[in-house]
């Protein structure tokens, strides 16, 4: 875990005094979940319920913002348990799927969102033509419900495949009235519009957020990140938190795009929850004239501002 500037530190100490009136996002895969290579087994980290229940008592909302379905997301999180803890206590757990085009919550348990897209059957009669021509007849192909997630995690080239599917994709998603959604070892096709930055704006005006914490890994986090950065400019406190897994390298799309705007960077999902935990203590009160806890719980990494 280590602090990516001086500012980042200053961040987070400014964050922990409006905490009471703070949004926590957290996306699912490879920030709640760790990576797995069959996306059907991904389930998320068996101590993120304990530590997001602790959280909720000490922020304004905690939301799971993620590329998954809803429903599927709701059931590898086990947010229905999670939303029970929630709505005993009074609050409320959100969860945004495909981008911000699903809603769900922990009060009416429904999934709200709109019809798939109206090329999304023609593109599928494309697919599988596309995958031949690109040596990839093998990849995963998830299908989404509103949109389709070609894998190349399992393929023995995955990179090679990826670099050779994502133009042509590309190419048969814009002849669809569609755009593609490339992400760790996928490129998903889906509607365009909807996206984790507008889910943010949504999140921080619907609840009058007075602070703002992300936390993201890979490409489709960049909107959101874009859009706390913007809610920074407007004098709400706020951190960018990546999550960054031994497997993204040191020069990864994912790290070019989302490292520099991060604030802390964490080694995945057990580094998410380190943090969050963290937080959590920050929030429920200081010790006179001591520093945030996270300083010394992180000491040996890194020192305070
Ligand atoms: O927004 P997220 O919650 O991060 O979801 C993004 C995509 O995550 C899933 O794929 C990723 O996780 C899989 C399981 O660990 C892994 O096998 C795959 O390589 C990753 O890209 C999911 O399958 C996609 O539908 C999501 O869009």
């Amino acid at each position: 875990m280590r602090f990516t500037s001086p500012e980042g530190m200053r961040r987070y100490a400014a964050l922990v005094k409006v905490a009471s009136e703070t949004v926590v996002g957290l996306d699912f895969d490879g920030t709640l979940s760790p990576i797995v290579d069959d996306p059907e087994r991904a389930r998320i980290h068996p101590e993120a319920p304990g530590v997001l229940a602790a959280l909720a008592e000490r922020v304004l909302g905690i939301a799971v913002v993620t590329g998954r379905p809803a429903r599927q997301v709701v059931a590898l999180g086990e947010l229905d348990e999670l939303g029970d803890v929630f709505g005993e206590r009074g609050q409320e757990l959100r969860v945004f799927g495909q981008y911000g085009n699903e809603r769900w919550s922990s009060s009416n348990r429904r999934v709200i969102g709109p019809r798939p897209p109206h090329g999304l059957a023609s593109f599928l009669r494309e697919l599988p033509g596309i995958l031949r021509r690109c040596g990839a007849a093998d990849a995963f192909v998830e299908h989404k419900g509103l949109a389709v997630a070609v894998h190349t995690r399992r393929l023995p080239d995955s990179e090679e495949a990826f670099a050779r599917l994502l133009p042509e994709l590309a190419a048969a998603a814009k002849r669809h009235d569609m755009i593609v959604e490339p992400g760790k070892q996928v490129v998903e096709i889906r509607s365009p519009g909807a996206h984790k930055g507008d889910v943010v704006h949504g999140l921080a005006r619907d609840l009058r957020a007075g602070g703002f914490c992300f936390v993201g890994d890979d490409l489709g986090d960049v909107d959101a990140f874009h859009a706390v950065a913007e809610l920074r400019e407007t004098g709400v406190p706020t951190l960018l938190v990546c999550s960054a897994a031994e497997e993204d390298g040191e020069a990864g799309p994912v790290e070019s795009a989302l490292l520099p705007l991060a604030d802390l960077v964490v080694p995945g999902p057990g580094g998410v929850l380190e943090f969050l935990t963290a937080f959590a203590e920050d929030a429920g009160g200081r010790v006179a004239g001591e520093g945030p806890r996270i300083w010394t719980r992180f000491a040996d990494r890194q020192s305070g501002p």
